[in-house]
């Protein structure tokens, strides 16, 4: 497989306006293959975040390399597309005008993009919505139209952050399963922030635990589970448990 983003030994302090320090990410070594699905997970304030941004070249390392497609990353990468927990969807514009955003700025002729747009909301559910604005959606068919429009441009690289944190959980699961449809389909890479250890499980071909503040990798997890995937299963119930152990979250693992 070809490797398409290469991090080492990265760092990331961020200056308050106080001058305070904030150590966010310390020495982060990582390899990223086409078509893997990397969820990355860890507690709030370890990184995560942060790390997805400084991937997609909207801020830059303290210290430590990132290349994407053996290239350093100098801005925002072309070749990515990114869907956030909220406001991925422009309110004033309907919900094709927002799919057809990314081709609209590469100068395709409207019939085109049009066209483009409407074959995956088909594809997503949304053909009856075109016209609608984000408000008049349910939180699940935005989300839908905010992965419809990241995908449009046909992005080797996905990263998606925390995208399904705002659902509810029928939604959710609805949602992962229609994600890891579209990925089984078109094998793009995608990088993914989630807080649930489940979802990654679920979702990853690898599963990244970051450590807290200053983050750090503390263990990368290969899923060797068959897709789609049974959260019923004893190898994935397996993955849960030596996940949150090494999570220390004493409380959960007790019980088990
Ligand atoms: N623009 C910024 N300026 C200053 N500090 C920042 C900035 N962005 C992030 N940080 C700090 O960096 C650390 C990591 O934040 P980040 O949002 O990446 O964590 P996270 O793991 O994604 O958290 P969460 O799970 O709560 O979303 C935090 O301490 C945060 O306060």
């Amino acid at each position: 497989m070809k490797k398409i983003i290469e991090i080492k030994n990265l760092h990331k302090t961020f200056v308050l306006e106080t001058g305070q320090r904030v150590h966010a990410l310390k020495d982060i070594s990582l390899d990223i293959y086409e078509q893997e699905f990397i969820c990355l997970i860890g507690p709030s304030g370890s990184g995560k975040s942060t790390l997805l941004r400084l991937m997609e070249g909207l801020i830059f390392p303290t210290k430590g390399t990132i290349n994407v497609l053996d290239k350093p990353v100098t801005g925002p990468l072309a070749q990515a597309g990114m869907v956030f927990q909220e406001y991925s969807l422009m309110p004033w514009r309907n919900i094709i005008d927002n799919v057809a955003f990314g081709l609209e700025l590469r100068g395709i002729a409207k019939k085109e993009r049009y066209e483009t747009s409407k074959e995956i909301l088909e594809r997503f559910g949304l053909i009856d919505f075109l016209h609608s604005f984000p408000y008049e959606l349910s939180g699940g068919m935005k989300q839908r139209a905010a992965i419809a429009k990241s995908i449009a441009t046909s992005p080797l690289i996905l990263f998606m952050d925390e995208p399904f944190g705002a659902l509810d959980a029928y939604t959710r699961f609805q949602m992962q399963e229609d994600l890891i449809k579209f990925w089984l389909e078109e094998k793009r890479t995608i990088i993914f922030v989630t807080h649930s250890v489940e979802e990654a499980i679920f979702l990853g071909t690898k599963v990244i635990l970051m450590s807290p503040r200053p983050g750090e990798i503390a263990k990368e997890y290969s899923i060797n589970l068959p897709y789609p995937r049974n959260r019923f299963n004893t190898n994935f119930e397996n993955y849960f448990k030596d996940i949150m152990k090494n999570m220390n979250v004493v409380s959960i693992t007790h019980s088990y």
